[in-house]
């Protein structure tokens, strides 16, 4: 046998190769496997020097292709194929070795297969990747949690191959057992928010605005170099000034509205729900997805529908940064409450600033805002917006938000997560809200009882006069 690897990846579709490419190029000697096995026979062509890279065609061979304690990466479509791939691992491990899964799993699934592979006597570790094809390939930010002494074998190889911020290499053990997906789940739940933003923003300036895609692409680059940099705003600017060779036309334009999603968003939306935290945009940016499926529908109603002209226009692309700004620190808000809720009830952990500093470069999220939120205090009870300071920051672009939302409500132009951030912050800032009628009513029909703000330890319940019974 010649010389075994440091690691194996099982998978080798989008993320699985670009890794694969990124720990070669750092000198990490490793094995290669995917199902479909002609692809590993590709990737390997792609390289000129081979030598840190090794391709199996069967899983016996690829596992006693690594050193011990082995390490293998899975980087597979999340769900089934997850456990399908343990499955196949399982008889030629042993005790000691780890897996590693690096795709997009339910954090849930992570908490079964954790405790299903201890009893097992390995040791594993939920890896969240974020940073697409690219980061990758050049440097993604990892969010590793599960199993600390794996994390430990792993954690030079992880540090090579992660992106490098100005805080260090992005991975940081995010704390015990599913913490590492659930981290990534929020990650995603804070993207789809951020990039459901950016698009009402781009919507408004096409549709009432009247601007170019290239003029629109130009102000989002602008607004990256000036005001906040982004790696969505960036790809979003890249996006539209994609022209169709078929057509000729702006590439956006070609592409179906027609959002899809794989699952973290719902998850996320789900969890939030489950355990009460009102994540308002990040809700509102799934829901936007979901809409956006029901094509036929929208295009037969949508010819029925009266077009509302507005006369108003918006004075300056401030208010539309600003809202964009605004919304996107609101989804941060949103996530980091479901972070801090979740970290209380699963005893995760979770270290707030770790967590951003890991998103900081590399990641999908990568943003010099998230320097701006790590200035304020993280050690809030519950929302971030519990800080002054935050909230002075929100209060300073609010009224542009407003002034968009109003504008929009007037010419019939639909931005819900830029709507939803708004509704956030005010009912989180508002101290009464009209949850007592709420409660009358449910105890009215229901009995269901309600507090009285002079007694709030005791259940009371309205005295229905007997004219007034159902
Ligand atoms: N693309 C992205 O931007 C990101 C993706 N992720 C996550 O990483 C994971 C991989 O994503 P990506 O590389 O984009 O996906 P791809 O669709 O490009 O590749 C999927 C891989 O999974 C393998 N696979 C699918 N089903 C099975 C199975 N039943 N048994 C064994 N192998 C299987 C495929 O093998 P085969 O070739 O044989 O079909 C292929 O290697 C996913 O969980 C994804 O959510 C995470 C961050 C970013
Ligand atoms: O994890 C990712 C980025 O961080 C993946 O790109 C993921 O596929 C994005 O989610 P969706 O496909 O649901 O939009």
């Amino acid at each position: 046998m010649g010389k075994l690897s440091r690691l194996g990846i099982f998978g080798l579709g989008t993320m699985g190769r670009n890794l694969a490419l990124n720990f070669a190029d750092n000198g990490v000697q490793i094995s290669v496997f995917n199902r479909e096995i002609e692809v590993v026979d590709e990737l390997l062509k792609t390289i000129s020097d081979t030598g840190k890279v090794s391709g199996f065609k069967n899983v016996s061979d690829f596992v006693f292709s690594l050193d011990k304690p082995r390490i293998v990466i899975l980087l597979i479509t999340a769900g089934k194929p997850v456990d399908e791939a343990i499955e196949q691992l399982l008889p030629y491990l042993e005790p000691g070795d780890i897996i590693v899964d690096s795709g997009n799993s339910y954090y849930k699934d992570t908490e079964r297969r954790y405790e299903y592979l201890k009893s097992q006597g390995l040791r594993f570790v939920g890896l969240g990747i974020s940073g697409g094809s690219e980061g990758a390939r050049k440097g993604p930010a990892l969010m590793p949690g599960g199993d600390f002494s794996a994390y430990k074998d792993l954690e030079d190889s992880l540090k090579l191959v992660a992106a490098k911020s100005h805080y260090g290499p992005c991975v940081e053990y995010m704390g015990n057992r599913s913490v590492g997906h659930f981290v990534k789940m929020v990650h995603n739940g804070i993207e789809y928010a951020i990039i459901g933003a950016i698009s009402e923003v781009f919507y408004v300036m096409r549709n009432l605005m009247r601007m170019t895609h290239e003029e629109i692409a130009d102000v989002f680059e602008e607004w990256n170099k000036k005001d906040f940099d982004s790696f969505l705003l960036r790809t979003a600017s890249a996006v539209l000034k994609q022209v169709d060779e078929k057509t000729g036309k702006p590439y956006v334009d070609v592409i179906l509205d027609l959002a899809e999603q794989k699952g973290t968003g719902l998850w996320f939306t789900q969890t939030a729900l489950e355990i009460g935290v009102p994540a308002m945009s990040i809700s509102a940016s799934v829901n936007s997805r979901i809409i956006s499926t029901y094509k036929e529908l929208r295009r037969s109603v949508a010819e029925k529908r009266e077009t509302i002209s507005s006369s108003k226009v918006i004075e300056s692309f401030e208010t539309l940064r600003d809202a964009l700004f605004f919304s996107s620190l609101i989804a941060h808000a949103e996530g980091l409450w479901l972070l801090t809720k979740a970290s209380q009830i699963f005893n995760y952990g979770t270290d707030l600033e770790k967590v951003l500093k890991v998103w900081r470069k590399g990641s999908i999220l990568e943003s010099s805002l998230i320097d701006s939120i790590l200035k304020h205090n993280l050690n809030f009870s519950n929302c971030l917006i519990e800080d002054g300071d935050f909230r002075a920051v929100l209060e300073k672009l609010l009224p542009s938000t407003m002034a968009l939302s109003n504008l929009c409500r007037g010419a019939a132009i639909p931005i819900p997560v830029i709507n939803s951030s708004i509704d956030f912050y005010l009912s989180v800032t508002s101290e009464n809200l009209p949850a007592n009628l709420v409660q009358g009513i449910r105890d009215w029909f229901g009995y269901h009882g309600f507090y009285r703000v002079d007694q709030p330890g005791t259940v009371f319940h309205f005295v229905k006069p007997e004219s007034q019974s159902d």
